[in-house]
């Protein structure tokens, strides 16, 4: 849906083909910390629909920096868009940027499906959504090389790098949005 929207649907098979899955069951305990139980971050992959057990938790945060309260809905999943959707649509939707927020005290249950390239798929916007006055917004990159270079940074605890890596990340973000 979102490709045809975009009138580059003819990438359907070439995207799906170079996707994989990762399912991933996360359990909250309940809490009414002001901490978050899940940092703000936005996600790296293409797309991750959620399904919650009906207890609040998930924000997002929207364009003015308010966080909205993502009410889970009976029979409903939620997509959030990730960091290599936005690369591959040049930037056409922003990543979903969202933390957890545990405010009771039920536990809270909650199905992610991490849709993420596949290692060795460059991850470049197609021709179709790069034109004279954008460009190419986002340099190509391997989605499963970056994630390996973050995850060995961030368990050596270079957290300084990562920090430094997520702020030029946000500047780049609104640089971008500024311009379009
Ligand atoms: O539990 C949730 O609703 C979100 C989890 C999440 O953001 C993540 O695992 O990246
Ligand atoms: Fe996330």
């Amino acid at each position: 849906m979102i490709l045809e929207t975009f009138g580059v649907e003819k990438y359907v098979d070439e995207f799906i083909d170079s996707t994989n899955y990762i399912l991933k069951v996360m359990k909250y305990e309940g809490s009414q910390s002001s901490k978050p139980s899940i940092r703000a971050h936005s996600d790296q992959n293409l797309l991750t629909p959620l399904y919650q057990n009906e207890v609040n938790g998930l924000e997002i945060q929207n364009k003015d920096g308010e966080w909205i309260n993502v009410k889970p809905l009976p029979n409903t999943f939620f997509v959030m868009t990730g960091e290599s959707l936005s690369v591959w649509l040049n930037g056409g939707l922003r990543s979903t940027y969202h933390r957890v927020m545990m405010k009771v005290s039920k536990a809270r249950c909650c199905v992610g499906m991490f849709a993420t390239p596949r290692g060795g798929y460059q991850v470049k916007a197609p021709k179709e959504l790069v034109d004279d006055k954008i460009g190419l917004l986002f340099k190509p990159f391997d989605c499963e090389e970056f994630l390996g270079f973050y995850s060995i940074h961030a368990a050596r605890g270079d957290l300084e790098l990562i920090l430094r890596l997520i702020v030029m990340s946000k500047i780049l973000q609104s640089i971008i949005y500024v311009k379009q």
